[in-house]
């Protein structure tokens, strides 16, 4: 699997319909949701209500990152709101008990669960969920805002953590500063989903921005 997930916080939000629309058209079929709570990230993007509007106005699939300081209180809002991945930091969880708890509530709603990682945490910190989890989120910025640069860190988290995918059974994203010359490394090292904000929605054609990446 080898696929662009364009994140909708680089997207004009005023005209989201058209927005998700030329993405669709592009040929995506996963689309990133950034949630932002203003405490785990210092920025405040959308929540639980919007996601809905937008699962009804697309066919993608809802590839959704909580940066946010509590994902247990929150996730049933985004579970019932439609995504179909779910992505949640281990950086904002007490404990490991309390990570399965999360990992399994998603699970057993049909969800895919997701652990995300930032630049400072080692991959190893999901070396006890390989067996529970459908993905892997590596952030290549520090989260909080798109059109930052990539920072290199995450190649070698990828490139540990690929080499674990045959025996269990979950798919690598990377996040952040994605464009056609920092996906290169990314790639060989084994990811298999690629978010790209400002990389697609900065360009005016969205099919020719979705190519150069592929
Ligand atoms: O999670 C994010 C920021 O926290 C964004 O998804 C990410 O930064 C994508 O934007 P860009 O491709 O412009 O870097």
């Amino acid at each position: 699997m080898v696929d662009i997930a364009p994140s909708l916080l680089s997207a004009n939000f005023a005209d989201l319909k058209s927005e998700l629309k030329s993405i669709e058209e592009a040929g995506c079929s996963i689309l990133h949701y950034d949630v932002m709570d203003g405490h785990f990230v210092p920025n405040i993007s959308f929540g639980a209500d919007i996601l809905a509007n937008v699962h009804q106005a697309c066919k993608m699939e809802l590839d959704v990152h909580l940066m946010i300081s509590d994902p247990l209180f929150y996730v049933d809002r985004f579970i019932k709101a439609g995504a179909s991945y779910i992505s949640f930091h281990i950086e904002a969880m007490e404990s490991i008990e309390k990570t399965r708890e999360l990992i399994k509530k998603i699970k057993d709603a049909g969800v895919k669960a997701s652990l995300a990682i930032n630049p400072g945490t080692s991959y190893e910190a999901v070396l006890p969920f390989l067996d529970d989890i459908d993905m892997i989120l590596v952030m290549s910025v520090q989260p909080g805002f798109g059109g930052q640069k990539f920072n290199p860190v995450a190649i070698k988290k990828i490139a540990a953590l690929s080499k674990l995918k045959e025996e269990k059974h979950f798919i690598i994203e990377v996040d952040g500063g994605i464009n056609a010359t920092t996906i290169q490394d990314v790639r060989k090292a084994g990811c298999d989903l690629f978010v790209a904000g400002s990389a697609v929605f900065n360009q005016q054609d969205r099919k020719k921005a979705v190519e150069a990446l592929l």
